[in-house]
């Protein structure tokens, strides 16, 4: 079973694009995010941040797209930078980590990465929301969310111990079994080796779209 997938490339193409300082804006906002949620609720910052930020948002509001612009129709190709807006491997998405998928054998995909304070749900360990996106996302690509959508119908995770946050995490998913247009895919999160968390789940094309390639 030698199935093709396609993974976001890390900005790749941004780069190409000429958009590398867009690239250096969005980690800037990234680095923003986790200041955030590190300032005091009385930090005397807070006015000049106001103003400041006012100022950027000015600047942006002239440039930005309408939001229906950045919806691709569903069952064309997909095209230009989308998957550099994803909120998990998004290198232009200030909200992604994010995590730069690689192919792990001919079935999986691969990934590690690193979650602060913005991902913090108990403390001092990853938002359980967020530990069922990661998979989701690395599991959906695995999947082969090939140039076409494929959907998360069903997802089982187990929260086997914390997933920690501040620590090296590995993103391992791969398919387990394909049933016609049925797509069944398992992922997991390793940290400091041991598995933290797993997941099982069904992932289908639209009915309308041909069946995966066996
Ligand atoms: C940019 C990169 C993104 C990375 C990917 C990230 C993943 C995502 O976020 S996907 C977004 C979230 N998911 C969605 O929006 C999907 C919403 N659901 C849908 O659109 C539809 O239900 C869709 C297209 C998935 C399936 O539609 P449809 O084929 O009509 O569904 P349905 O008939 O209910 O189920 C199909 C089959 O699966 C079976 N099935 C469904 N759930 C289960 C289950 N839990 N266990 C076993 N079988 C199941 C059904 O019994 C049915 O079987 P059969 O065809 O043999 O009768």
């Amino acid at each position: 079973m030698t199935r093709q997938v396609a993974l976001p490339d890390g900005g790749e193409k941004v780069r190409a694009a000429g958009g590398e300082k867009l690239l250096e804006a969005a980690g800037q906002v990234r680095e923003l995010l986790d200041a955030m949620v590190r300032l005091d609720v009385r930090t005397p910052a807070a006015p000049e941040l106001v103003e400041r930020l006012d100022e950027v948002l000015e600047l942006l509001r002239v440039e930005i797209a309408p939001e229906s612009a950045m919806v691709p129709d569903l069952f064309k190709d997909r095209k230009g930078d989308y998957m550099d807006r994803s909120p998990v491997s998004g290198a232009l998405n200030p909200m992604a980590p994010p995590v730069s998928l690689r192919m792990d054998g001919e079935n999986g995909v691969r990934t590690s990465t690193r979650l602060g304070l913005p991902y913090q749900g108990p403390p001092g360990r990853v938002h359980g929301g967020w530990v069922a996106t990661l998979l989701d996302h690395v599991m959906g690509f695995a999947a082969g969310t090939v140039d076409q959508w494929i959907f998360t119908r069903s997802l089982t995770v187990d929260y086997d111990h914390a997933v920690p946050l501040f620590e090296e995490l590995e993103l391992t998913a791969w398919v387990e079994e394909i049933d016609g247009r049925k797509i069944w895919v398992r992922g997991q999160i390793e940290a400091g080796g041991k598995v933290v968390a797993q997941a099982r789940g069904l992932w289908l094309p639209p009915r309308n779209r041909p069946a995966p390639q066996d």
